[in-house]
């Protein structure tokens, strides 16, 4: 294989993918040119806001080719257009075989939430300490247990008991949530989402861990639940207060991850009507925020 690597500026990327597109090129990617440069601009935008810029300011465009042949032939007939005068060739590569499968498997390795709870990939051992683990594979689905507020929620779960409990997981991605709960005793689980992949790879991931779960679009969610835990966003947990609380049973715990160290007081005020929220947990400028309700 070989890559074509082109640099090109925002409003040239979508005209430059759809020619590599047409030239046979493999497959497409984009990388912001500035990143982890004193240039680099941030471009995302929570939910339901719009993102600052559609693209980056300067793009680095890589297209994969069969043959060097390709490339070239790309490569030569891109520049000869009106649309290239902006952009520039970086260079063409050879790309070496690998074992990708290999590679990819090696980035992910068993994660600890507590020194003996351990989040495992299925391609590795599970280390010796391990007391309690959940298999987890990274796919479609948010989850692996990497991330500072899907640890906290385990660290939660880890450190409470939900022996016999009705437990929500809303928001529940790969489902690693409703899948620890079910590890740490909680045996009627409800795990929603509003992304169908989320819902399939909650009920493949379920099964892997021999843990029975009921998963589904949100409108499974029904009636009051002794836990429930939303790991999802600041501004989509505020849009969900209501619900959220309603779905909690009296003396129940509500368990909030997603917000970060700043958005903490605004928490507070969009759940106060129906709970007091406190900061519970903290990691690397994430915050856990959990309320038990009056009983
Ligand atoms: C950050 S991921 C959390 C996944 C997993 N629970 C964890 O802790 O790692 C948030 C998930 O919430 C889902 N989500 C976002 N907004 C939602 C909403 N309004 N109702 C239900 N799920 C939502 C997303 O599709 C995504 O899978």
């Amino acid at each position: 294989m070989f890559e074509l690597c082109l640099l090109c500026p925002e409003d040239r990327v979508e005209i430059l993918s759809d020619a590599l597109d047409a030239l046979d090129a493999l497959s497409v990617s984009v990388e912001d040119a500035d990143a982890q440069t004193p240039a680099e601009q941030a471009l995302f935008g929570e939910p339901g806001m719009p993102a600052p810029k559609d693209g980056w300011q300067r793009s680095r465009m890589v297209a994969l080719f069969a043959e060097e042949s390709l490339a070239k032939e790309a490569r030569d007939l891109l520049a000869a257009q009106d649309f290239f005068d902006a952009c520039q060739v970086l260079g063409i590569r050879k790309v070496e075989d690998q074992d990708w499968v290999r590679l990819t498997q090696s980035q992910f390795a068993p994660v600890d939430i507590t020194p003996d709870f351990w989040i495992v990939p299925t391609w590795h051992e599970p280390p010796a300490q391990a007391r309690q683990i959940i298999r987890l594979d990274p796919g479609l689905a948010f989850g692996t247990g990497t991330h500072p507020t899907t640890r906290m929620c385990l660290r939660w779960i880890a450190s409470h008991d939900l022996q016999g409990q009705r437990v929500l997981d809303y928001g529940c991605g790969s489902g690693i949530l409703a899948i620890g709960a079910a590890k740490y005793g909680a045996s009627r689980i409800d795990a929603v989402d509003i992304d169908e992949a989320a819902v399939t790879s909650t009920q493949l991931n379920a099964q892997a861990n021999a843990v029975s779960l009921n998963a589904g679009l949100p409108e499974l969610a029904q009636g009051t639940y002794q836990t429930v835990l939303a790991n999802i966003l600041a501004t989509p947990l505020k849009v969900l207060a209501p619900l959220l609380c309603a779905h909690v049973q009296a003396g129940g715990h509500l368990v909030l991850a997603g917000i970060l160290e700043r958005q903490a007081q605004e928490l507070q005020q969009a759940y106060a009507p129906w709970i007091a929220l406190d900061v519970a947990d903290a990691e690397d400028g994430w915050i856990l925020m959990t309320a038990t309700k009056a009983p």
